[in-house]
């Protein structure tokens, strides 16, 4: 079993340095090679070293350095669908990567092209509800900056809180209230590696304001700028959506979107300077007045169907702002 010496350097069980090569597998003297093994615990930290293993891995099969990383919300795989000359990895296949276990999440990394510039799309996120610690849940952003992305593009589906959003609406994420982090927990628990970022970051100005202009902009020219707000965005821990009294306690506070992901994706990146566009798109209505109405309560299927119908304005939105950022470029 592979582990790590008191220096932090790869090493193996008996003490010797690893000599695992790029594409993560360790040569034997028989000529074949195996894949690099970890312990559990290092697979809940994810060190340095093993994130690069991972970029390398993908780097050198995809043969281009993304310099976009899309994260694609429930229901919004087809995001990733419109990258051409596209390379597709399962997750399954990728050493030492975690495997996507909730529908609407295909668990494909697709890598290729977006309107000329080089991109990577995770076809299924990480979330704290499937049981993965929240450094695992946002790992594949660190994997993002190691190929070397330096926008990240994060999608959800997530509940309108803000009485003014309708279903179908897009959220322009400008800032978000962590909850999980109320709670204690946060994807940067645990020792800092400098190699990444600071121990202490800002997160003040963490959603890029050229990109959420940009987008607006584009919004207006698509002819959907009624149905496009800038708002706060608040990730909970699920699986369990939310009830009146929680509701009326995030309003309080600000609160216009309400979903289980997204805020450990955008710590993470700001952490490793990341420039950060996200969205929500609004896929139900959260009530705030109690009543007996079966059809407010909030449910997957649904929250799937409207982002299928959804798609293609999400699709276009997401091009036209990559198309804005090489002109820039
Ligand atoms: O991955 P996202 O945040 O888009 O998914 C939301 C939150 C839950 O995973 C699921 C609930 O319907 O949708
Ligand atoms: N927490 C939460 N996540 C969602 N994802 C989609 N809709 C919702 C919602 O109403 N609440």
């Amino acid at each position: 079993m592979t582990g790590y010496n008191s220096n932090g350097d790869v090493a193996t069980s008996n003490g010797n340095h690893n000599n695992s090569n790029s594409n993560g597998t360790n040569g034997n003297s028989n000529g074949h090679s195996k894949p690099v093994e970890y312990t559990a615990q290092e697979l809940h930290t994810y060190p340095y070293e093993v994130i690069q293993e991972i970029a390398d891995f993908i780097v050198k099969r995809a043969g281009i350095r993304p310099k976009i990383g899309i994260i694609c919300g429930s229901g919004l795989g087809s995001l990733a669908d419109i990258i051409q000359d596209a390379k597709v990895f399962e997750y399954e296949k990728i050493p030492n990567f975690p495997v996507s276990t909730v529908e609407g999440h295909a668990g494909k990394l697709v890598v290729g092209t977006l309107e000329g510039a080089n991109v990577m799309a995770m076809q299924g996120r990480f979330h704290f509800y499937e049981g993965y610690p929240l450094a695992k849940c946002s790992m594949p952003v660190r994997v993002m900056k190691l190929c070397g992305v330096e926008y990240l593009f994060a999608t959800n589906a997530a509940g309108g809180i803000n009485p003014k959003f309708n279903v179908g609406d897009i959220m322009l994420m400008h800032d978000h209230v962590n909850m999980l982090g109320f709670a204690g927990n946060s994807p940067l628990q645990g020792p800092n590696d400098p190699r990444f970022g600071p121990r202490f970051p800002a997160l003040v100005n963490s959603y890029n304001r050229d990109l959420i202009n940009k987008a607006i902009e584009i919004g207006k020219t698509m002819g959907i700028e009624s149905n496009i707000h800038v708002g706060v965005y608040s990730c909970l821990g699920g699986p369990t959506y939310e009830t009146i009294a929680e509701l009326k306690a995030l309003r309080m506070m600000g609160v216009d979107a309400v979903g289980m992901s997204t805020v450990h994706e955008v710590i993470t990146a700001r952490h490793c300077d990341m420039k950060v566009f996200a969205f929500s798109l609004i896929t139900n209505k959260c009530p705030i007045e109690y009543s007996d109405k079966k059809d407010e309560e909030a449910n997957h299927e649904e929250v799937m169907a409207v982002a299928k119908n959804r798609q293609k304005a999400c699709c276009e939105l997401v091009s036209r702002l990559i198309c804005e950022i090489q002109k820039g470029s």
